[in-house]
């Protein structure tokens, strides 16, 4: 069933597993977990449904979403000393689905490197490429793009799955920029190589962006895990418009406090309600409220827990660690049909003083997308966005008060050194007559120090945070979780969203996410 306010969840109702907030994480979790019909399951999350709102389903739409809509959390950071002290929006998807409503949709499944280093620095070999990623066949469905145009050429679809949930989709109208884009990577192919799929595992290069988009609509983990689980079972429940105040301990086993119980409420004036789950609670509240909610459950760094009056009852030094990070025609797709992948080269003169940060040679250090802006304000404009993919900086969410209501402090640490630049190459064949200029202040950038001063001036975020709940090693002494995700220190509570990871996976992450989040109900399931 779903119940809309607090008061409707009858408190008669047993629950094995409690699961807080329906992103990604939670939604393939309980979806996952209620498949066994003798568990019963609930999911608290603290926005609304996704249901019928019709911006969330078209995929142009998407940036319209956030930041500071109702359907976004609305956070800011706190002022970036890299960024000549401004504070960014922090867009965090509050609604069924989480972030994956009102993501840009772009489909990564991460590399080879990154899920081996992951492997590597908790000491566990389940968790590398090897055994994780076949997962991604469980979760893709590969599906026509909304044009039906032919994509010979543009994916490799044996890769791919074909009867899993996640609709995925190649971009499905086509653009201006489609042919110069691909004539650029044969004309410079040492330094733009064409790449059929990004998700072989090694992105490096240009190709077809992949979207989790399906009939030119957005595929969320709403609309592909909870809700269909919601519609076919009576052994799960979902509560929406409620926020999750504190998890709080049910009892001890050994030394170790048992957490089991959630405490919950429509608004900051109340009334509070609690639930306890027989078996285990799991925390899918992102990147953001995670550790915030850890914290406020007395679980983080002695130090920052006492600062607001909160008395600390697991003492875990590094949980305050932010490592880091019309179904056809034009709406049918997100606004950015290739994008592209790239390392420094080896001989680069930052890694003479710097430690390369990414994870190895499938690992990118930045990232270009292609993309066409219009607005009667401005013209229409080409953008090629370039983002930082391999970030050696590291931030922190940490608790601002003891109020569940206030939010936490987020910083992002955005680099203070080392911004990276590259002009788009205007000058090649295929963009003659079709670039007539540079656009705005970045016209006059030509030196380094003037390149660096433009990204302190303008650089924002591209939404992905993670690490901020990160996975360690049994038995290390830094990290939050364990690699079976269980909360270090604890009984009865894990941890299943993009907190998890110990380094930015340097793709889009929301692959990556349902990926973690299918093996973690594989590892509850067998426990
Ligand atoms: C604007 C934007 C664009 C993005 N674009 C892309 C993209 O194109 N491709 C890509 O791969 N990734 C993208 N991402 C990132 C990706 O969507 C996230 O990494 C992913 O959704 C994280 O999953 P999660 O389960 O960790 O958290 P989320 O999906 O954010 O889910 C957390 C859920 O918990 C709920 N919640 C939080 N606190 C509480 C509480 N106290 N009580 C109850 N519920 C709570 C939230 O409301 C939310 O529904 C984007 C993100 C944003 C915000």
């Amino acid at each position: 069933a779903v119940y809309t306010n607090p008061f409707q969840l009858p408190s008669s109702n047993k629950y094995d597993y409690v699961i807080i907030g329906a992103g990604i994480g939670g939604s393939v979790i309980s979806s996952r977990l209620s498949e066994d019909p003798c568990k019963r399951v609930l999911v608290i999350e603290a926005g609304p449904s996704d249901v019928g709102i019709e911006a969330v389903q078209i995929p142009f739409y998407c940036v319209s979403l956030s930041p500071n809509t109702p359907l976004d959390w609305n956070y800011t950071t706190v002022a970036q000393v890299g960024l000549n002290g401004r504070t960014v929006p922090y867009p965090r998807g509050r609604l069924v689905g989480g972030s994956s409503s009102i993501n840009y949709m772009f489909w990564n499944t991460g590399t080879v490197d990154d899920f081996n280093r992951l492997a590597d620095v908790i000491g566990d070999p389940s968790w590398n490429w090897e055994h994780v990623h076949p997962l991604i066949k469980k979760i893709e469905k590969l599906t026509p793009p909304a044009d039906h145009h032919n994509t010979t050429g543009q994916i490799n679809p044996s890769i791919h799955g074909k009867s899993g949930p996640v609709g995925i989709s190649l971009q499905g109208f086509p653009t201006l920029l489609d042919d110069r884009v691909m004539r650029t990577t044969s004309l410079l192919s040492s330094e733009f190589p064409f790449n059929r799929d990004m998700n072989s595992g090694n992105p490096i290069g240009i190709g077809w962006s992949q979207f989790s988009v399906a009939n030119g609509t957005r595929v969320s983990a709403g609309t592909a895990y909870l809700e269909p689980a919601l519609a076919s079972r009576s052994n799960i429940d979902l509560l929406v418009n409620t926020q999750v105040t504190k998890i709080f301990q049910t009892g001890t086993q050994g030394k170790r406090p048992i957490f089991r119980g959630v405490q919950f409420a429509a608004s900051a004036s109340g009334p509070f309600y609690a639930v306890n789950a027989t078996h285990e609670i799991i925390l899918s509240a992102g990147a953001v409220s995670t550790p915030q909610l850890l914290q406020l459950s007395g679980i983080g760094d002695p130090t920052v827990l006492r600062k607001v009056g909160i008395e600390p009852l697991v003492k875990l030094p590094d949980a305050t660690q932010q490592w880091e990070t019309t179904r056809t025609g034009q709406l049918a797709s997100p606004p950015a049909a290739q994008i592209g992948w790239f390392r420094l080269p080896d001989n680069s003169s930052i890694f003479k003083t710097e430690t390369d940060p990414s994870a190895g040679p499938t690992s990118p250090h930045y990232e270009f997308v292609f993309a066409i802006v219009s607005s009667r304000a401005t013209g229409h404009y080409m953008v090629i966005a370039t983002n930082l993919i391999s970030p050696s900086s590291r931030g922190s969410v940490t608790l601002n008060s003891s109020d569940p209501f206030d939010f936490p402090i987020i910083d992002p640490a955005f680099p203070q050194h080392g911004f990276g630049y590259f002009r788009n190459h205007g000058g090649t064949s295929p963009w003659q007559g079709f670039v007539s200029g540079q656009f705005g202040n970045f016209a006059n950038v030509t030196t380094d120090e003037q390149i660096a001063a433009y990204a302190r001036n303008n650089a924002a975020t591209v939404f992905h945070p993670v690490g901020t709940a990160f996975m360690s090693a049994a038995g290390a002494k830094n990290g939050v979780v364990n690699p079976d995700l269980t909360v270090k220190s604890t009984v009865g509570l894990r941890v299943v969203d993009a907190s998890i990871f110990p380094y930015i996976p340097s793709m889009h992450p929301q692959g990556s996410v349902y990926i973690i989040a299918e093996r973690a109900a594989a590892i509850i399931r067998n426990t």
